[in-house]
């Protein structure tokens, strides 16, 4: 193994299709490269621990916020993995908006893709990062595809969905992510099937581990 690790971030508004092109990467590179030389870190992994409130009380949580993230861990992380030490990895459980009681261990790989909707705005994050995505898919898409997955996935409602898109998700978008685009190298159209963008960035992260 190499003395240090590659840091692919990708960002952008939820459902986007950060984790499609993430789990896309890796599947892919895995077959090339082996097992254990890929993994991937979810910032959602690092939403912080909500026992203190109520079921009712952690719904009408601002997730969209940076201030709902435990960064702090995060980057903590991020750097006992450039320093080829294990972690220990939070496991959120969207049902019911809190971090479950169970983790994940991840051993340093050669290439760690981070994803979340908030990592480029977060300029600690930045840094660590050597290759920096933004997917730029429509919001309108983005809500559909949110939908669909938060109603199969995650326990949600449609009315619930729409709720907290008016309140936070948009809002937080604007205010946030979409900003955090001047801060990427790679800019996606159209979400995590975009073909050109996979191999480009398997070209660069093969580059990279050169
Ligand atoms: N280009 C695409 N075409 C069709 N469906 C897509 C595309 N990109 C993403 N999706 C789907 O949209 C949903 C949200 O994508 P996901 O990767 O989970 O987004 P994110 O991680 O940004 O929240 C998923 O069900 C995913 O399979
Ligand atoms: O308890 C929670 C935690 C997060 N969310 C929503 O999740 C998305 C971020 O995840 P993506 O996979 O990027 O969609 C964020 O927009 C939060 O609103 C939640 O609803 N409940």
């Amino acid at each position: 193994m190499n003395s240090t690790s590659i840091f692919i971030g990708i960002a952008g508004a939820s459902a986007s299709g950060k984790s499609l092109l993430a789990q896309t990467i890796h599947q892919e590179l895995q077959a090339e490269l082996g097992n254990g030389a890929i993994s991937i870190i979810k910032e959602d992994s690092y939403y912080k621990a909500r026992d203190d409130l109520t079921f009712e009380e952690r719904e009408r949580i601002n997730y969209d916020h940076p201030n709902a993230f435990d960064h702090d861990l995060l980057i903590e992380h991020l750097d006992a993995l450039h320093n080829q030490q294990t972690v220990e990895i939070p496991v959120y459980d969207y049902t019911v908006h809190n971090r479950s009681d169970r983790s994940k261990t991840l051993a340093p790989t050669r290439v760690i893709i981070v994803e979340g909707i908030l990592l480029l705005n977060d300029k600690t994050i930045r840094k660590r990062l050597d290759t920096k995505v933004f997917m730029d898919t429509d919001l309108d898409i983005c809500l559909l595809r949110r939908l669909k997955r938060d109603i199969e996935e995650r326990g949600r409602t449609v009315d619930s969905v729409i709720e907290q898109y008016k309140r936070t998700v948009r809002p937080m978008f604007m205010e946030f992510v979409q900003p955090s685009k001047q801060y990427a190298d790679i800019i996606v159209p159209r979400g995590g099937k975009n073909r050109v963008v996979i191999e480009m960035l398997k070209a660069r992260i093969k580059q990279l581990l050169q």
